[in-house]
């Protein structure tokens, strides 16, 4: 049960209002044949399809014992799901494959339990319980323990999870690199975070809803949840007791109730992973290129939104990106990715990804979007590829109507060269009086007509006061938390901030 590639669990940073969306030009999705490719010009690399082939559909044997999965909602009017019916996809709607292995997982009580009675002496019996206020004091008190040995710890969690659940090994990468933290940092961190059900329930629904693309099914959540407790026994030493190993199975019973029902309700309505063929490969620079993909079913998404990416080349290895523009009437998706040292996802896609290449997407993620319902004016600040959620946003003001408010875009690079979107968000504000575009680069301390010199979070301080505003940060960490502390400073109220920080 990988967790989220780049997922930090912390209570979600951004915060979004209630969305009132007005009606916007309808459009039906739809995803054109692949008619016209660009030749492949990247380095083209054979495609190797058979590591994207779609786990075989056999209808399963009626099961007259066991109620059908309840029905799919009806889908709003402008996204349906396309191909629901077609054979080789890998969902096929309420009832295939995906869905019923959910609902008969959960019949055959691989569930968490339900709520029990007051604390028995057997700690598994009382696990359905909600964490009690003094079981958060016991998880903290054993985690003080344990993270400065998380290394160790997290090394034994795996080697117990492989160990007596081989059949797992095969949802991880061949190799564990950056993966190999994550889950047990997660859990952990959902543990000490247990008594917060609002911010907890909000990240554990994208984390059980993204898991479903690693072939998480709900009968893994219980043997995961026992090598949690096996590796936290062990590193606790003495620290560990009969309370906190409750506190511990009370934690991770919400954990996982809460990631299992967010997996079966997404099962309902959505495949666990779409698969998207290349049809666009442009290199903007010789570290970034832009990336358009055609999904094989209808991929709703909001602008400001991302996904995770898996390549063929590194299988079971995910990264985040996020969408560069709004949703399009053609259904094609585009991301902007840059090469990173050691980046092996990045680097596939930037050098070696071409025109019939298929990948694969998770689901959407994120709440950095826009209530098109308020008027707020909004300042954004993209920094390198970090500019391609702003983008998005950006257009998707365009599209639904700036509602009356004002959008001001600083736009940062290192140097000239790297601004390969400002064209782009310059012809937009050339025809949209509302939207103004300012950027800067940080390493050429030279003010051209084209960028301003400077770092955009003191640039950002410079300019303002922001209070009244809403903001929309996205780019190098460092960045956003410098322009945070900027805007803060500046009278911009911390409700008012978004990022997707911890996406990574
Ligand atoms: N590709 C995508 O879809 C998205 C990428 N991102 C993130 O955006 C980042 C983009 O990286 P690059 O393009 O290499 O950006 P970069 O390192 O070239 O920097 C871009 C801008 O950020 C500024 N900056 C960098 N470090 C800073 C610091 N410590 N303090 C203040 N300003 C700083 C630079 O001066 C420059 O203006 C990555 O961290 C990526 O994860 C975020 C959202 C979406």
């Amino acid at each position: 049960m990988p967790a989220a590639p780049g997922s930090a669990l912390s209570v979600p940073e951004v915060v979004v209002a209630e969305l009132v969306i007005p009606a916007r030009p309808a459009f039906p999705p739809t995803v054109p044949a692949p008619a016209s490719y660009t030749p492949a010009q990247y380095n083209p690399a054979p495609h190797t399809p058979e590591q994207y082939t779609p786990e075989p559909y056999t209808p399963d044997p009626p099961a007259p014992s066991r109620p059908e999965p309840a029905t799919a909602p009806t889908p709003g009017p402008a996204i349906q799901p396309m191909f629901t019916r077609a054979p080789g996809l890998n969902w096929a709607g309420p009832g295939d494959h995906w869905s019923r292995a959910w609902a008969l997982d959960a019949l055959d009580g691989n569930a968490a339990p339900p709520a029990g009675p007051e604390p028995a002496p057997d700690p598994r019996a009382a696990a359905g319980q909600a964490p009690t206020p003094a079981d958060i004091q016991l998880i903290r008190a054993s985690l003080a323990v344990v993270e400065p040995v998380a290394d160790r710890a997290t090394a034994h969690f795996y080697a117990l999870i492989f160990l007596h659940h081989p059949e797992v090994r095969a949802l991880f990468p061949a190799a564990m690199d950056v993966q190999r933290d994550r889950l047990f940092r997660a859990l952990l961190m959902a543990g000490r975070n247990a008594d917060d059900l609002v911010g907890l329930t909000e990240y554990l629904t994208g984390l059980g809803r993204g898991h479903r693309k690693y072939g998480t099914l709900t009968g893994h959540y219980g043997p995961v949840g026992e090598c949690l407790i096996a590796a936290l026994e062990r590193f606790c030493g003495n620290r560990w007791d009969s309370a906190t190993e409750l506190a511990w199975r009370r934690a991770y019973g919400l954990i996982s109730k809460i990631m299992i029902e967010a997996a079966e309700g997404a099962a309902k309505t959505s495949p666990p992973w779409w698969q998207a063929e290349v049809v666009e490969h442009r290199q903007r620079t010789p570290d970034i290129a832009v990336v358009t993909v055609r999904p094989d079913q209808a991929y709703p998404y909001r602008a400001g939104q991302y996904t995770t990416l898996e390549t063929p080349w590194w299988p079971r290895v995910w990264r985040h990106f996020s969408f560069a523009t709004a949703p399009r009437p053609d259904g094609l998706l585009t991301f902007h990715v840059k090469a990173v040292q050691a980046g092996w996802v990045s680097n596939a896609l930037v050098r070696r990804a071409a025109p019939g290449d298929v990948l694969r997407l998770g689901p959407p993620a994120g709440a950095m979007v826009v209530d098109h319902g308020s008027g707020t004016d909004l300042v954004c600040l993209g920094g390198g590829t970090g500019i391609a959620p702003i983008s998005a946003l950006v257009e998707e003001i365009a599209a639904y109507g700036p509602a009356g408010r004002s959008v001001e875009v600083f736009y940062g690079a290192r140097r000239h060269g790297e601004l390969y979107e400002l064209e782009t968000l310059r012809r937009l504000a050339g025809r949209n009086p509302w939207l103004s575009v300012r950027a800067v680069v940080s390493d050429e301390r030279v003010a051209t007509a084209e960028a301003l010199p400077g770092d955009l979070p003191d640039l950002i301080g410079s300019y303002g006061p922001w209070a009244g505003r809403a903001a929309y940060l996205s780019g190098p960490a460092a960045m956003v938390r410098r322009a945070c502390a900027a805007l803060l400073r500046s009278g911009m109220a911390d409700t008012d901030i978004h990022h997707d920080l911890a996406a990574g």
